[in-house]
């Protein structure tokens, strides 16, 4: 006989992994279900905007990669519309000069890239590519509804031990055995781990290739801001938000006059009317799980659901509307200093890892040149900038905003992912972020997760953790 389908459940975080594992969830169980998203602060979580002068900016999450398809597939789902990344002249600064200063002529960059590194740029290009290649094979496993168990088998099921010993060693070791120059990894790798992770190349393998994924071109945002997508998948996936701090959660077993008891999950949370809670059938967990993050404490589950130590990473955004100064940086003119994007070396004396210039979520993008006079900049530290910090980076400035996040794992390889099933019914969605924190890492998870709900629920074994995926969707039409 064939299971009953479940009445209700809960979803814990309402930022993309939430948004996206609600969707999903319908998407399998049908209009029958009731799902219910708790989220604690503001839907979105690290996708959201910050006000300076009366226009919206990227905080958190800001850029996706073409190739990034759920993100791309909501957009369109959605019917919202894509800002085109804007294109401005780069620089690497090491702390007391440019090793490398991005030229307003391609021919010219050309030549400096091939002075400064030789073949490593395009060699990098190609090491990106292949693992790009690699990592698509997701979309065609979840399309055919193929789920797997743990995000170490997911992870092998698209690259192999490749991937996984991606995972054990850091972004520098891979590189270095592939054969790039440290040259180049100090002065080219280094800086991309910097501005996106705000760790340097000890960072593991694979999220190191992700965060070289994130400088590469035609990268875009949303519109009106990435949270849109959060909101917009909630209301498609008719899911009731319901703004409350999960505490914790603990099994119970409700007798039935006829046939087998029914396994639920006390859910319990605060609000601001006080304690209270509801029973599932299923739950996801869409945050971070440890006492930093989410701190949910799992009440009478024998064998009892383990913590992970899983530490996150400070980053402060800081936005800044002024004008930088020129001569921080060893340019005598501001005239001559056109840079709306600096990145850095490791180098212990600087308290930045990046500056850029940034524009407003409602432009829809500004593809020619950014107006650097008087712009908002963004800068990534790991702390918050002093009044002196500032004083130094900018010659003047009229407004100064600052959001600081636990913004992406704190990655020290080797690496050990969380578990997606912390019990029969319960999964989690942010182990995946140890192997590489992104928007879609998160939305990944989310598919994934439904999908093993699913198939866990109704017995399909056969959808999950099969091997040799690849070969066997080759001859599948
Ligand atoms: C500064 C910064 C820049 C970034 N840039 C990029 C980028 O350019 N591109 C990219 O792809 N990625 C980027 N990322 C990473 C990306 O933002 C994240 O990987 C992604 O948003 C994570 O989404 P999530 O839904 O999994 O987690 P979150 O967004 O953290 O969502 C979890 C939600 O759960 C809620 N919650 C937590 N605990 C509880 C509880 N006990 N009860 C109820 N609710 C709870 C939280 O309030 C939160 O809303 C960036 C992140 C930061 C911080
Ligand atoms: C998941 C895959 C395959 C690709 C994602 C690539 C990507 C967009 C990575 C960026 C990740 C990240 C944490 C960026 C943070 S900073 C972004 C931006 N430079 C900014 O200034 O805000």
């Amino acid at each position: 006989r064939q299971r009953d389908a479940p009445g209700k459940i809960a979803v814990v975080g309402g930022g993309i992994g939430g948004a996206a594992a609600a969707y999903f969830l319908r998407q399998k169980f049908g209009r029958s279900v009731r799902v219910e998203v708790l989220e604690k602060a503001a839907v979105g979580g690290r996708l959201a905007t910050l006000e300076v002068e009366g226009a919206g900016y990227e905080a958190g999450g800001s850029v996706l990669h073409p190739l990034n398809l759920h993100m791309k597939h909501f957009v369109k789902e959605l019917g919202l519309s894509v800002a085109p990344g804007h294109g401005s002249l780069a620089g690497v600064y090491n702390g007391e000069e440019f090793v490398f200063e991005e030229s307003n002529w391609y021919i010219i960059n050309l030549f400096k890239l091939l002075w400064h590194y030789g073949l490593n740029p395009l060699r990098m290009y190609m090491w990106v590519e292949d693992i790009m290649d690699k990592f698509m094979r997701i979309y065609r496993y979840q399309m055919h509804d193929y789920a797997f168990s743990s995000n170490e088998r997911l992870l092998h099921a698209l690259g192999g031990n490749n991937f996984i010993q991606m995972l054990n060693q850091t972004i520098d070791e891979a590189m270095q055995k592939a054969g790039f120059s440290h040259k180049f990894i100090n002065e080219v790798v280094c800086p991309a781990m910097r501005v996106n992770y705000g760790q340097g190349v000890n960072i593991n393998g694979f999220v190191g290739a992700v965060s070289l994924a994130g400088v590469e071109s035609g990268l875009w945002s949303v519109k009106g801001g990435n949270k849109l997508v959060c909101t917009g998948l909630l209301y498609a996936s008719k899911a009731e938000v319901i703004s409350g701090t999960v505490l914790s959660i603990e099994p119970k077993v409700r007798p039935r006059p006829a046939g087998d008891p029914i396994k639920l999950y006390q859910v319990t949370y605060n609000t601001t009317s006080g304690l209270t809670g509801d029973t599932y059938d299923i739950v996801v967990i869409a945050a971070p799980l440890s006492r930093q993050m989410a701190n949910i404490t799992f009440r009478n589950f024998d064998p009892p659901v383990p913590e992970f130590p899983n530490p996150y990473h400070k980053t402060v955004a800081t936005f800044v509307h002024g004008r930088l100064n020129a001569s921080f940086f060893g340019y005598r003119d501001p005239e001559v200093f056109n840079f709306g994007a600096i990145f850095t070396t490791e180098n212990p004396k600087l308290f930045f890892s990046s500056l850029g210039v940034v524009s407003p979520v409602e432009d829809g993008g500004s593809e020619g040149k950014l107006a650097l006079q008087s712009a908002v900049w963004k800068v990534f530290s790991k702390e918050v900038l002093t009044k002196e910090q500032l004083n130094l980076l900018f010659s003047s400035y009229d407004s100064v905003k600052v959001k600081t996040w636990w913004a992406y794992p704190h990655y020290s390889p080797p690496e050990r992912c969380p578990p997606i099933i912390l019990h029969d019914n319960i999964y989690h969605l942010n182990g995946i972020e140890r192997a590489a924190s992104a928007m879609e890492m998160s939305a990944i998870a989310a598919k994934n997760a439904a999908l093993l709900a699913y198939h866990r629920w109704y017995g399909n074994t056969d959808r999950i953790d099969q091997e040799g995926l690849q070969e066997k969707l080759k001859t599948e039409l």
